[in-house]
Formats: structure tokens, sequence, C-alpha cells
């Protein structure tokens, strides 16, 4: 089997063509298939003095293997031209519907997996479109209510309870519904996706020192540990809440397979610090394999060729990976 992988470029002035261009020029077991403007991919191909052939992707053909220097393609143009580094707002319907086609393509069977380059949310945002990340994006065009960003590098997976929402509603949206969910989705991935027959997950308190004992936040007593408990009595194996502080040392890390973050900046910046550039984003819970670079627009870079593409790298073999474990 041959996988047909979507790509989405993202941001058009941001480093994401740079990295898909790059990415073309290497051999890959499977159909990528650029969701994107042919001409702002030849313009940046140019750029960067790279070799390229856009061929239009024909969904009616079999799926045929990467070949060096070249790209499948379904055209999505640019509402104004793009110039490397130079955000413009017009073009960010032209990034919703390339995502809004991934998701469709790959609901409707016509890709096997999505990944993803990076979007600059706040100019999605200035462009009309309320937008806080593809995993949300994602969740409500396949209607699926409930889904979990995790990032996994060389020794270290993180996932999260909360995602793209502001800090100050950060504790409020950790309910023992939603912490339920997350923990479950997360342990059931780890088996079918990771295939780790019995995970064992260290979870992370909310506050300070996971509370003090209640003395410093009461999330811990109220929330997390009864969902820990409950969780347990079924049967998986969920350790804490631990202090967000100190868990991250191997005494700890050796033995677990994955670490469950109560928000965004609590997990992320020890997974980045570890692993920043050849990790992977991977969304739990989509009807649709959907696998993401760790790092973002990079407008300082783009255009310039310096930017790294490890991180596209490995979400691109990640996809591979479990579009075939998923036809197995
Ligand atoms: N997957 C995504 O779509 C994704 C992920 C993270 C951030 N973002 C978005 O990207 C925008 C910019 O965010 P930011 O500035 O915080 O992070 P950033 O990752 O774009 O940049 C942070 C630093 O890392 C460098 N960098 C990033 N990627 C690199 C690469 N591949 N090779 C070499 N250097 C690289 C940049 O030059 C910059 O110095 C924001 O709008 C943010 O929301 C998107
Ligand atoms: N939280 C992600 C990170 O820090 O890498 C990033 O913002 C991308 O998230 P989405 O995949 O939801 O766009």
């Amino acid at each position: 089997m041959i996988p047909r992988i979507a790509i989405t470029p993202g941001e058009p002035a941001g480093i994401g063509p740079d990295l898909v261009l790059k990415i073309a020029q290497q051999e890959w077991p499977a159909q990528l298939i650029a969701l994107a403007d042919k001409e702002m991919l030849l313009q940046r191909a140019e750029q960067l003095g790279l070799p390229i052939s856009l061929v239009d992707f024909d969904p009616a053909a079999t799926a045929q293997q990467h070949q060096k220097g070249q790209l499948f393609v379904v055209q999505h143009d640019l509402e104004s031209a793009c110039v490397a580094g130079q955000l413009n707002e017009k073009n960010g319907h032209y990034v919703v519907e390339t995502l809004t086609t991934a998701s469709q393509g790959n609901m409707d069977g016509l890709f096997d997996a999505i990944v993803t380059g990076p979007v600059h949310k706040g100019i999605i945002n200035q462009s009309g479109i309320p937008f806080s990340g593809h995993t949300e994006f994602f969740a409500n065009h396949s209607n699926t209510s409930d889904v979990v960003m995790l990032l996994a590098t060389e020794g270290l997976r993180v996932a999260l309870v909360t995602t793209h929402i502001p800090l100050a509603y950060v504790a409020k949206a950790i309910t023992p519904e939603r912490l339920t969910k997350v923990a479950t989705i997360l342990y059931k991935d780890l088996q079918t996706k990771f295939g780790i027959k019995q995970p064992k997950v260290l979870v992370c308190g909310l506050n300070p020192h996971a509370g003090e004992g209640g003395h410093l936040g009461r999330e811990e007593i109220e929330i997390i540990e009864p969902v820990i408990q409950s969780l347990n009595a079924e049967g998986m194996e969920f350790i804490g809440p631990l202090p967000a502080d100190t868990l991250f040392q191997p005494k700890y890390l050796d033995s677990a397979d994955a670490v469950l973050a109560m928000y965004h900046d609590q997990g992320l910046p020890v997974l980045k610090f570890k692993g920043f550039g050849n990790a992977v984003n991977i969304t739990l819970g989509l009807p649709y394999i959907r696998t993401s670079v760790d790092h973002g627009t990079a407008i300082d870079l783009a255009g310039t060729g310096t930017a790294n593409t490890g991180s596209m790298e490995v979400a691109i073999a990640n996809a591979i990976k479990m579009a075939h474990e998923q036809k197995a």
C-alpha cells in the first residue's frame, strides 16, 4: 500500500512552503500531495533554487510513490500575491481552505493522513476567521467533541488537557469530564497507535507543587485525584498528580510512556527543550490521522533556505507509519 499524504504547507509567507519543497527533494514511501497554490510554490522554489515539477493530483489514479523533485498538488488559489516573510491577512481564507480540503479529503477516503505545516494563528484571526489552532479546527470540522494534542520526541511524549486558551481560563477548563475524556483517549491511543500494551502515564498537578496539600489550590484534591482514582479503578495506570516542576526527570520518566500536562506551557516547553526541530505533534481522537511540525511559521527564515526540515520529516514519517498501521 502506498499511503496518500495530504500536506498543507500552512502560512504561505512562512517557512511551510520552503519545508515542503525541501522534503520533496527526498525519497518517501508515500504519495505526497500538497494542498497549495502552484504559482506560489514555483516562485518559492525559484527563490530557494530547488528543482520542482508540480503535477495535478488525480484522485482517480492509483497512488504513486513519491519521486524526488516532483510534487502532486491540489490547487488552491491565493487571494493575494505572497512575498516570503511578509504576512498578508488577505491570504487567511486560503490557508483555512487548504485545511478544509485536507479534513474533508480524509473523511472521504481520498487521503490516508494529513501532515500540516505551520499556520499563523494571529493573521488568520486578522483575516476575520476565528481560529485557535489546527487541533481545534480539525475537531470542529470533523464534528469530534474531544481530541487530544500530543507532542512526541525521542524519549518523551507530552499530552495536554487544555490547548489554545488563555491562561486565565485554564483552571475552569479542567473539569472531571474533560480530564476523564482526555486521559481515556490518551490511554487508548497509546495502546492502539503506539503499541504499548499497558501504558503508564504521569499526571501533572495544576498548581505549584501540585497544590501543596490544598494550600496552593484545590484542583488536585477536588478534580485530578478523584479522576485518577476512577481511571485506575477501570484498570488504567495514571500516576499523580505530581508537581510539574520535578516530574520531568529520569527517575519518573524512565518508567513512564507519557506525561499528561494540564496546559500548553506546562508541558510543551519541556518537550521542545528536549527535542525542538525533531518532534511531532499528533492529534489523537480524530477520525483520521493528523500529524504536524513542532514549530511555527518562522517568518524570519521564510525564503532563506535555512529552515530546518527535521520536524516535517518526523511528522511525515509518523503519518506514513500510522497510515500503514491503520490499514493493517
Ligand atoms: N504547527 C503550527 O501550525 C504552529 C506551531 C507553533 C506555532 N505556530 C504559530 O507560528 C507563529 C510564530 O510562532 P513563534 O514565533 O512562537 O514560533 P516559531 O516556531 O515560528 O519561531 C520560534 C523560533 O524558532 C525558529 N524556528 C522555527 N522553526 C524553525 C525551523 N524549522 N528551522 C529553524 N528555525 C526555526 C524561528 O526562526 C524563531 O527564531 C505563531 O502564530 C504561532 O501560533 C504554529
Ligand atoms: N501548540 C502547538 C505547538 O506549540 O507546537 C502549535 O501551536 C500548533 O498547534 P495546532 O497543531 O493545534 O495548530
